[in-house]
């Protein structure tokens, strides 16, 4: 059954009545987000290429002394292409292939940033913690085939993008780091972010490919706005999102693989609350489908062996600093999800509700001093 419910919203749309479903949506999802109208040929296109494609609008208040900064940002997610099995090169040209077709529908709905999936041009292969040939996924991040694909789309549509990668390291030891390649929308890559937090849950056995990233919490400034990438596992630690907010960030994407039974009540919730904690809008991406393994691994847990990882559910959002968010794309089906966010929005609700300013980061960073500290002493009151 968890394979099969296309989305939460489709459940509420058939079941609550109609007087009430505007209230019980305002609840659930904060204001009402206007729909985008999209071009009748990408509408097309997307029915036609079968995925799912939707857009909502996140409008904030006209000011005085800045004209509105909006943009579009697509949020890419779907399922691998070929069987595990196939060839890695024909595995990496089906994926991209998919990802054009898909790209060319955002370009059409005059999208500025898209962002992929993690580990996107891959099956989400770690759960094996075979090595061959899931490593050779790996890529350069600065000229490997993924990010000149990427380059040559970003120049054409004059799209920034977020390609989140398994990343070869030549100059370090040919080291494999999990990484996001931002490219310009002139085709220049801009730099890269590593996913700082690595899990060690269930069949998540990333910490045998590559250790946690050393690029901090870097943030890109581009022409349509500052964008920051909290790879997936770090949406759990909010410290990973303030250190981005802190450092400017306008919107983080959250590039993710996860699965149903460990994370799905956990996905509404977290990538929205930091939105609202950091005063800036959050983009969480999920992939979709089973994946398939030839060699059945285990999971440390007394129960049987098994061939695959479980339903990755999709479920992608953008949540905004208001609390507002929009549906989530479906949780079984390959989906663009195109939002128009006026960037304006992220100082206006810091100026209502200040939270950078009643942050005391000052008490916080002393205290965490102390804490991390070899002869730490809990601040316990005993009587
Ligand atoms: N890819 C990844 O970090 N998954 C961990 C599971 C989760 O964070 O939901």
């Amino acid at each position: 059954m968890s394979g099969e419910l296309r989305s939460v919203e489709q459940v509420l749309e058939k079941y609550i009545p109609e007087e009430e479903r505007r209230e019980v949506w305002r609840l659930l999802y904060g204001r009402e987000l206007r729909s985008l109208e999209l071009p009748g040929c990408a509408v097309e296109s997307a029915s036609q290429k079968g995925f799912e494609l939707k857009g909502y609008v996140f409008d904030a208040a006209a000011e005085q002394l800045r004209r509105p900064r909006v943009i579009r940002v697509g949020l890419i997610q779907n399922k691998i292409q070929l069987p595990t099995s196939s060839p890695v090169a024909e595995q990496v040209n089906a994926i991209h292939k998919r990802i054009a077709e898909i790209v060319e529908v955002a370009a059409m709905c005059d999208v500025n940033i898209v962002c992929f999936q993690e580990a996107w041009t891959m099956p989400f292969a770690f759960c094996t913690r075979e090595r061959l040939p899931w490593t050779e996924f790996a890529e350069s991040a600065e000229n490997g085939i993924t990010t000149k694909f990427c380059q040559e789309i970003a120049k054409k549509y004059n799209m920034v993008i977020v390609s989140p990668i398994l990343e070869r390291d030549e100059l370090h030891g040919e080291t494999l780091w999990n990484t996001a390649v931002v490219i310009s929308n002139t085709g220049a890559v801009l730099g890269k972010s590593r996913k700082n937090h690595i899990p060690r849950i269930g069949d998540f056995n990333e910490s045998t490919y590559y250790m946690e990233g050393n690029t901090g919490h870097t943030v890109f400034q581009t022409a349509f706005g500052r964008i920051a990438v909290n790879i997936c596992y770090g949406r759990h630690h909010p410290l990973n999102w303030l250190m981005y907010s802190l450092n400017g960030a306008e919107i983080i994407f959250n590039p993710s693989a996860t699965v149903g039974e460990l994370s799905e009540s956990l996905w509404p919730i977290e990538a929205r609350n930091a939105a609202i904690a950091n005063h800036c809008f959050t983009c969480a991406i999920n992939r979709v489908g089973t994946e398939h393994f030839d060699n059945e691994f285990t999971s440390g847990d007394g129960k049987k062996a098994h061939h695959d990882f479980g339903h990755f559910y999709g479920s992608s959002y953008v949540a905004a600093p208001d609390g507002s968010r929009t549906p989530g794309l479906s949780r079984v089906c390959d989906g663009l999800l195109i939002s128009e966010l006026d960037l304006n929005l992220c100082r206006q609700t810091n100026d209502k509700w200040n939270f950078k300013m009643t942050g005391r980061y000052e008490m916080y960073a002393a205290e965490l001093d102390r804490a991390v500290a070899p002869d730490f002493q809990p601040n316990i009151v005993r009587e």
